[in-house]
C-alpha cells in the first residue's frame, strides 16, 4: 500500500459525491455509460480527457443542470459550479452577485467576507464590467463559496486567463479549498495544471473513468503517465 493509499485508507469517509453506474444521452447519442465516481470532502479531484469525450456533461450532470438517463448521483448538498466565463450579472453589483440565492439579513455580511477572502474585499459596490478576467473569475469563486458547498465543480475557470494570473489563481483555490474543504472536481485541459491542483487525476475515455492517478508532488512520474494517457506521446513519438 503506497502512502497515498495508506491515506486515503486512514480518512474518514466523507463523500461530497457518489456517482454509481451514471448514463448521460442526447438523444440516441450515449456520451457517458455506466461511470462510477466517488469524491471525499476535501479532496481535490482533476479531470481530464480529449475533447468531446464527455468531460463537461459530466460536470452538468453532477450539477443538476441536465437529467440523466440512468444510474444514481448522490450529493449531500446542491453543488456550486465556477464556468470558464463568470456568469456574473452585469447589472448587480458585486456584492448582489455574490449574494445571489442568500436569504436574510446577513446577506450582505456574508458576501462581503467571501469576496474578502479572495482579495475583492473593498469592491463591494463595484460593477462587474470594471472587472479584470481574473478578478471576474475570483468574484465567481466567491459566489460559489458563499454557498458552503460540499461539492464545489470547476469547469475550465482559469482556460481564459494569461499564465500569470492563471498560476495565481491556484494559488488561490489550493487556499480556500483548504480552508473551506469541499470535495473538488476541476474539468481541464491542462495537465500541469491537474498535477499543481489535485490530489487525484481522472482521465476519461469511452463514456467513463478510464485511469486514475494519484498526483505525486514531483510532477514527473505523473505527467509522463498522464501525457500517455490521453495519447499525446504516442502522437508525438519520433517515427
Ligand atoms: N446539448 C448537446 N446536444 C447534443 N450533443 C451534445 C450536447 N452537448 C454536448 N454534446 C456532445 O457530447 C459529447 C461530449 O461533449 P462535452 O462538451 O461533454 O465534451 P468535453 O469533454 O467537455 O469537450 P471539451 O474538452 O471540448 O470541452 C460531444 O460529442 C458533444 O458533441
Amino acid at each position: 500500500m503506497s502512502v497515498h493509499e495508506a491515506a486515503a485508507a486512514q480518512r474518514p469517509a466523507d463523500p461530497a459525491v457518489i456517482v454509481n453506474g451514471l448514463r448521460r444521452a442526447y438523444g440516441d447519442r450515449t456520451v457517458i455509460q455506466g461511470l462510477d465516481l466517488r469524491i471525499e470532502r476535501g479532496e481535490f479531484v482533476a479531470l481530464l480527457g480529449e475533447s468531446g469525450c464527455g468531460k463537461t456533461t459530466l460536470l452538468r450532470a453532477l450539477a443538476g443542470l441536465d437529467p440523466i438517463q440512468g444510474g444514481r448521483i448522490i450529493v449531500p448538498k446542491r453543488p456550486a459550479v465556477v464556468f470558464q466565463e463568470h456568469r456574473l450579472l452585469p447589472w448587480d453589483s458585486l456584492w448582489r452577485n455574490v449574494a445571489l440565492g442568500l436569504d436574510g439579513p446577513d446577506a450582505r455580511a456574508r458576501a462581503a467576507a467571501a469576496l474578502a477572502e479572495v482579495g475583492l474585499g473593498d469592491r463591494l459596490d463595484d460593477w462587474p464590467r470594471n472587472l479584470s478576467g481574473g478578478q471576474a473569475q475570483r468574484v465567481a469563486l466567491a459566489r460559489a463559496l458563499v454557498q458552503q458547498p460540499q461539492l464545489l465543480l470547476l469547469d475550465e475557470p482559469f482556460a481564459a486567463l494569461d499564465a500569470l494570473t492563471r498560476i495565481r489563481m491556484h494559488a488561490l483555490v489550493r487556499e480556500l479549498v483548504a480552508t473551506h474543504r469541499p470535495g473538488v472536481l476541476l474539468v481541464t485541459h491542462d495537465v500541469d495544471e491537474a498535477i499543481a491542483l489535485a490530489d487525484r487525476i481522472l482521465v476519461m475515455r469511452g463514456g467513463r473513468i478510464a485511469f486514475a492517478h494519484r498526483a505525486h508532488r514531483d510532477g514527473l512520474v505523473a505527467r509522463g503517465d498522464l501525457l500517455a494517457e490521453l495519447g499525446v506521446l504516442a502522437a508525438h513519438a519520433p517515427a
